[in-house]
């Protein structure tokens, strides 16, 4: 743990979107701050991506549900910057650093029904969500990822467009618009959602996006005492699988619209610690697609070290799918938008 901060440390701003979830996670991340001594205030922001209900499509720029956040930290409204990992764009900003990845939450993610589902009920036991849905079914997910991963699994459902926070995607699921939609697993545990309706993904089925289910936390570059007070709450596995995971999003250029899907973890066992990751690249029809693994033994003592190691690795897999042809697969992904 950090040593105690002095007793006159001004208080830490966190800036963040105000939906339930993020501000869930910007409460989360005061907390942790409390504990190890330091005093916090939550700053709620508005976004363009909460407010702008258009399909998200490749037209418009990235970084919808950050930038507004970072903008805080530029204007001195905030001191610290919490994402949901997954919305980060890879390109860095020398203005901003990461300053923290905390401990990951599930990657997972969860087909949910309306609360009045038949579906669910007659296929207690199946052995995959989607065998509870029927021939045809309305599944509701604004990512080209899980469009993809859906329609690979099973061609014959109608994958729909959905935006909006959880609650908003849920209300929609209700009124019917929907037979069930996929939502990040994080999100549900997070806002304690146990009652909600749902089946989870196995990773086979559906390979997360970069990041998924993690927070990026971010200061000002130049504001050493932030730096030091966020950087405590930092989980070095957690740190390792993302930058992994983000690195063959940024080697690929893929954007957070791309249909590509990710996800490391560190795995030990008698001979040391290995990084693993599995990585794939889709058509936006789901009908092509490549995947690579790949795995690099990690010594979880040297950051600097690891960083590289994880980066060695991302880019790695990164160049055997570009060499298979992912390239052309994701610049067909912007030509359909
Ligand atoms: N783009 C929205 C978004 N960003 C992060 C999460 C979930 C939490 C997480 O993955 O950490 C969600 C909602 C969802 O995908 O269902």
């Amino acid at each position: 743990m950090a040593s105690t901060p002095p007793s006159d440390t001004p208080r830490l701003r966190i800036a963040t979107r105000e939906s339930p979830l993020a501000m869930w996670q910007a409460e989360h991340v005061a907390e942790s701050l409390k504990k190890r001594g330091f005093q916090t205030e939550i700053v709620p922001l508005v976004s363009k991506g909460d407010t702008d209900m258009r399909p998200i499509d490749g037209t418009r720029q990235v970084g919808l549900f950050t930038k507004r956040i970072q903008q805080a930290l530029v204007d001195d409204e905030a001191d610290v910057a919490v994402h949901s990992l997954k919305d980060l764009p890879t390109e860095p900003d020398s203005r901003f650093t990461l300053a923290a990845v905390p401990p990951r939450e599930s990657v997972l993610d969860a087909l949910v029904f309306a609360d009045d589902s038949p579906h669910l009920k007659e296929q207690a036991d199946a052995a995959s969500p989607l065998d509870c849905l029927p021939q045809g079914a309305r599944v509701g997910t604004g990512s080209t990822r899980r469009l993809a991963q859906l329609k690979q699994l099973r061609p014959d459902l109608d994958v729909l467009p959905i935006r909006g926070n959880v609650q908003t995607r849920l209300a929609k699921l209700n009124a019917g618009e929907f037979d069930a939609i996929v939502l990040a697993h994080a999100g549900i545990l997070r806002l304690e959602m146990n009652d909600l309706p749902h089946r989870l993904f196995p990773l086979e089925e559906m390979i997360p996006a970069p990041g998924q289910g993690a927070l990026g936390i971010e200061v000002r570059s130049d504001d050493t005492n932030a730096m030091h007070a966020i950087s405590s709450l930092n989980d070095a596995a957690a740190r390792l699988a993302a930058t992994a995971e983000r690195k063959v999003l940024s080697e690929l250029h893929g954007g957070c619209l791309a249909p590509i899907a990710c996800h490391a973890k560190l795995e030990t066992s008698d001979t040391g610690t290995e990084l693993c990751l599995n990585a794939i690249v889709m058509s936006a029809d789901g009908k092509e697609r490549l995947q690579e693994s790949a795995r690099i033994a990690v010594t979880p003592d040297d950051n600097d070290l690891e960083v590289a190691t994880a980066h060695e690795l991302g880019t790695s897999v990164a160049n055997r799918l570009r060499e298979q042809g992912a390239d052309k697969l994701i610049s067909t992904v912007r030509d359909a938008h």
